[in-house]
């Protein structure tokens, strides 16, 4: 038998149990500091690993693109997708560091890397987040129950309270999208940033 009632009640139960947890506060200081970033020019640098790397794609998506209103481009960038960069750095030295070496490539203090696991363990996730930490960079986490090692790393973490990661998978996706509504909404009349004059 299908079970689509069972899914749904299980993202529903998990959003439900994360707003009694402090969901909307951690929200609102995620996007705020994500605004501050690219209002100035900084980047947000999303990852994960095989659905979160999905995930990190759309995310990008939504902010170099549109999602629900025009606006000027966002400095946004997925560490999951050139597969050149990837396949190179995986194959010549280890895939523990495919993430945490394109934050060294794109790093700006202030800017933001936003990492994506239902562990909160993946490896390549955590080094991104530690390297992250180390250049001034803001953290955000999205994981499930508890966090996992990613929650000390992170100054502002979604922990969606289950251990299943499609049923996380699926709260996460319905939060980065509220992210990125709320970003798209308070960059729409901002100016471009200018460039620096040297
Ligand atoms: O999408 C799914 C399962 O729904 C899988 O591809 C899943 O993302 C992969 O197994 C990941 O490697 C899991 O890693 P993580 O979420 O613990 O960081
Ligand atoms: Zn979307």
């Amino acid at each position: 038998m299908i079970a689509l009632d069972r899914w749904l009640a299980d993202a529903e139960t998990l959003l439900a149990t994360s707003r009694r947890q402090g969901l909307d506060a951690v929200m609102e200081r995620a996007v705020q500091a994500t605004v501050e970033a690219l209002a100035a020019g900084r980047p947000l640098l999303v990852c994960g690993n095989g659905g979160s790397a999905a995930d990190a794609q759309h995310i990008v998506g939504e902010m170099v693109g549109r999602f629900l209103k025009e606006r000027r481009a966002l400095k946004a960038i997925c560490l999951s997708s050139n597969a050149a960069v990837l396949t190179a750095w995986a194959n010549d030295y280890s895939y523990e560091t495919v993430f945490s070496r394109q934050v060294e490539a794109y790093a700006e203090p202030g800017g933001v890397v936003l990492g994506i696991s239902t562990s909160g363990n993946s490896r390549n996730v955590v080094a991104a987040l530690e390297v992250a930490r180390a250049a001034g960079m803001v953290t955000i986490g999205l994981t499930g129950e508890g966090g996992g090692r990613m929650a000390e790393l992170c100054d502002h973490l979604f922990a969606v309270p289950s251990r299943s990661t499609p049923a996380i998978q699926q709260v996460h996706l319905c939060l980065y999208h509220c992210f990125c509504a709320a970003v798209e909404e308070a960059m729409t009349n901002q100016p471009a940033p200018q460039p620096a004059h040297g």
